[in-house]
């Protein structure tokens, strides 16, 4: 069994990073936690909770927050990334002048990169050039159930087996159980593309065409996930296990989704703007629905369930016509 690290430095006090920091600070590592506005993590450290996104879940002594990203590079050799994908390029530049080749580079943030449909693996390979050592943690995991202790489990995939057990022993307590994996491709893919596939799910809810078409969603949203990993080289079984499938069902079935509560408010008739107002916070899946499709095109893969995802999203098409376009497409063997 690896040894614990005993310091962390997380980037983006949101709901996740925040969640992920407390696991670890509960683990008795000295946790250092940024966020880009300094004054919220001014309030943070006085209240000794995230009063934003995880009120009443108090800090434990070991974690910090602190704006300073210089600081954060300086606390520890492990740095875990945990903002919007949007935001996930700019940090990457803001770190590479700061960081050494020491440095082992983590994230949990679900995503692809907007205009290009790159994976963030490919974002830090292109951005930190001085980093070989690298990986993700992903799974169906609700911030607020972490923060509040509930029995959870996630893999970590990284392209270094030494690093993978360390980060694993890092999060893994009596209600954590972490997984590890070697297949990067595939937890990033399962944990990207199951967000549009809850914003479709919450739509076929929101119009309130029941539990048939919701399960028969997931079933063939799974296709899309596994057609399109395979070709890109990510492990069936991965996409089978907790960061694919289970991420997946978490997501469309769970109204704590900020993804699903983006695709009911639509089926509800809301417009996008308003939509992903209300939740106020990431919804990460209404960006991927463009890029994931964009990068489904490069390599020729058939999303329809994601295709029709980002047309109602951005080009207008009523969600009801969406659905019966999927329903009415020419039929055709299961497999
Ligand atoms: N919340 C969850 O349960 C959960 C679980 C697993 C993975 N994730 C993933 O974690 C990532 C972060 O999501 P979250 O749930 O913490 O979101 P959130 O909305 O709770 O918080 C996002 C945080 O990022 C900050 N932010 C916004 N733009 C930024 C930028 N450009 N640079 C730096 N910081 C920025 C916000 O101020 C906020 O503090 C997403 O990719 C999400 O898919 C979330
Ligand atoms: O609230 P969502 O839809 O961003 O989902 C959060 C996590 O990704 C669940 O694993």
């Amino acid at each position: 069994m690896s040894t614990r690290p005993d310091t962390f430095s997380v980037y983006g006090a949101g709901s996740w990073g925040t969640a992920l920091a407390l696991q670890l600070a509960r683990n008795g590592i000295d946790v250092k936690l940024w966020g880009h506005r300094p004054s919220q993590l001014e309030q943070y450290n006085a209240a000794r909770e995230n009063t934003d996104y995880l009120s009443g879940i108090p800090f434990p002594d070991t974690l910090h927050c602190e704006q300073s990203l210089e600081a954060l590079v300086d606390h520890s050799l492990y740095q875990l990334i945990v903002v919007p994908s949007h935001g996930f390029r700019a940090l990457l530049e803001q770190l590479q002048p700061l960081l050494s080749s020491q440095h082992k580079i983590l994230w949990a943030t679900k995503g692809l990169e907007l205009k290009t449909g790159k994976l963030l693996h490919e974002l830090v390979e292109d951005i930190l050039p001085q980093t070989s050592h690298y990986g993700l943690v992903s799974g169906p995991t609700f911030a607020a159930e972490v923060a509040s202790g509930l029995p959870t489990a996630m893999t970590v995939a990284a392209n270094d087996e030494t690093l993978t057990q360390t980060v694993s022993a890092a999060f893994q307590s009596e209600n954590y159980r972490v997984y590890t994996s070697d297949d990067i491709i595939g937890v990033e893919l399962g944990g990207a593309v199951k967000n549009v596939l809850a914003i479709a799910a919450g739509i076929t809810d929101g119009l309130g065409f029941g539990a048939n078409a919701r399960t028969a969603l997931i079933t063939r949203g799974l296709a899309e996930i596994m057609r399109l990993g395979t070709t890109l080289g990510a492990k069936a079984e991965t996409l089978m296990g907790l960061a694919g499938i289970g991420d997946l069902i978490l997501t469309c079935t769970d109204d704590q989704s900020r993804n699903r509560q983006l695709g009911l408010a639509l089926g509800a008739g809301k417009t996008l703007e308003q939509a992903i107002e209300d939740i106020g916070q990431a919804v990460e899946g209404a960006k991927t629905s463009q890029s994931i499709n964009l990068l489904a095109k490069r390599v020729d893969v058939e999303m329809p369930i994601c295709t029709a995802v980002q047309q109602i999203l951005y080009e207008g098409l009523p969600p009801q016509e969406a659905v019966r376009a999927l329903i009415s497409r020419k039929p055709k063997p299961e497999f």
